[in-house]
Order: structure tokens, then C-alpha cells, then sequence
């Protein structure tokens, strides 16, 4: 679903490479934390398979495309199988919940009477069926992130990509969106999460990649946030 082969990335004027030499592979329906301390480069890996940046040698392959080959029209379509959360939520502030998630399918075009469908199923799957018509400013962060994660779901992506969905929620809250992410591997959806949640990569015992300085130093199955000595 996604793979990396020999993937480096430096950015204009920098010394060092964000990401070095790079190879792995993400299979279908597979959940993977993406552990590192800051700037160790997993925003940079994420951006790199949504076609934001460019890998400034190796490969990425994602849903089957060759990104290096991918010409940029085909771009937004390859964003439309990757959906995306992160950890301010980014909901536009002046729309209803329903109308949050419903923008996501208006944008790309889905007929009218699709969006009345799926906008409430996915809603009742995230747990906020009743709060169709509030605001975001009057959600808790947790209900907001939730909207979030529907808007990404929406539209059934291959692949969930989440970048610290956690880092501005109490714990509870945070748990409660880990439930969400896991229901939804379970539809067979991949989901690459970065993240400095602990408790959560403990919790979840699953596959576990860290990035130092831009190295790939641990790839684990049923992991943990850190090593184990
Ligand atoms: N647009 C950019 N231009 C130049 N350097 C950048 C850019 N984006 C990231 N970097 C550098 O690349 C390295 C990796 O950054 P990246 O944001 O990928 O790390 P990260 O692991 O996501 O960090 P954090 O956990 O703080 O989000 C850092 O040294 C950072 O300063």
C-alpha cells in the first residue's frame, strides 16, 4: 500500500537530510505508529506520501502509483484514496459538523443525494450522531477531532494518515479517538499514525517504526513507544 525504496529527502539550504536512505514497506489494513523525537522526520515522511514534498532520491510508491511517475493532475486524485488528520483538527470554524464532512464530498463532486446518505452514517460511526447542527466552537476537542476523522473517512480512503491526532486531548479523550482509528482499520482501512503518545503505542501493541535524525532505527511489530532493555 506504501513503500519506500532508498527514499532520502533534504530540504533547500539544509545541511543534513530530514529523512536518509529510507526503505520500508506499509501493506494493506496495516496500522503503524510512526514514533521519533521532534524533527526526527515523520512529518516529512507523511508529506512525502501525500505527494507534498518530493523524495530527493529513491522511490514511494503508494496505492499502487509510482509517485515519481504520477503526473501532477493525478495528484488530488491519489490525495482522494489518503485521508489526512491532524492535531488541531483544522475544521472550518464557520460550518456546521454536517456541513464539515459534507464539504469534503461536495468538493470532489459526489451527487447530492450520495452526500445525504453517507454524511449520517459516517457521523453515527464517529459517534456524533445528534450534534449534526452544532458549530465546531461549541465541541469539546475530542468531539472536534472525531468530526475530523469523519471528514477524512468519508469518502472511504485507502489510507488514513494522522499526525499527533492525539497531542491536544486529556487522555480519556484520546483513548476514545484510538478506539475510532482501530474500528476503522478494521473496515480495512491502512492507517500511518505519527505520534508522541506513549501510552497510546503501549496500549495498542502495533507496528512500530521509529525515525532518528532521519534514519529508520526500529521497525517492531507489536511494539512499544521505546526500546525495551
Ligand atoms: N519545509 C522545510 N524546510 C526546511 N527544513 C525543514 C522543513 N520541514 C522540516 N524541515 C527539517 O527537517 C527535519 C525533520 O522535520 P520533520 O518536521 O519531518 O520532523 P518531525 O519528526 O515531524 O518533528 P515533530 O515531531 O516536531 O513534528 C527537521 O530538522 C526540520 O527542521
Amino acid at each position: 500500500m506504501i513503500r519506500f525504496d532508498n527514499v532520502s529527502k533534504t530540504y533547500p539550504k539544509q545541511p543534513r537530510p530530514a529523512l536518509h536512505d529510507v526503505s520500508l514497506e506499509v501493506e494493506k489494513g496495516e496500522f503503524v505508529f510512526l514514533v521519533g523525537s521532534s524533527g526526527s522526520g515523520k512529518s516529512t515522511f507523511l508529506r512525502l506520501v501525500l505527494k507534498e514534498e518530493r523524495p530527493s532520491l529513491g522511490n514511494i510508491f503508494v496505492a499502487g502509483k509510482d509517485l515519481g511517475r504520477l503526473s501532477n493532475w493525478k495528484v488530488p486524485a491519489l490525495r482522494r484514496q489518503v485521508g489526512t488528520v491532524f492535531q488541531d483538527f483544522r475544521l472550518l470554524p464557520n460550518k456546521t459538523v454536517y456541513q464539515n464532512v459534507a464539504f469534503a464530498l461536495e468538493v470532489i463532486g459526489k451527487p447530492r443525494g450520495t452526500i445525504r446518505k453517507v454524511v449520517p452514517e459516517v457521523l453515527d460511526l464517529v459517534g456524533l450522531g445528534g450534534k449534526e447542527e452544532r458549530m465546531p466552537g461549541e465541541l469539546s476537542g475530542g468531539e472536534q477531532q472525531r468530526v475530523a476523522i469523519a471528514r477524512a473517512f468519508v469518502n472511504r480512503p485507502m489510507i488514513l494518515i494522522a499526525d499527533e491526532p492525539t497531542g491536544n486531548l486529556d487522555p480519556q479523550n484520546s483513548v476514545g479517538i484510538m478506539k475510532l482509528l482501530d474500528r476503522i482499520n478494521r473496515t480495512g482501512t491502512t492507517i500511518l499514525m505519527a505520534t508522541h503518545d506513549q501510552a497510546i503505542v503501549d496500549q495498542m501493541r502495533k507496528r512500530v517504526i521509529e525515525l532518528e535524525q532521519g534514519r529508520l532505527v526500529r521497525d517492531q511489530s507489536r511494539g512499544v513507544y521505546g526500546y525495551q532493555h
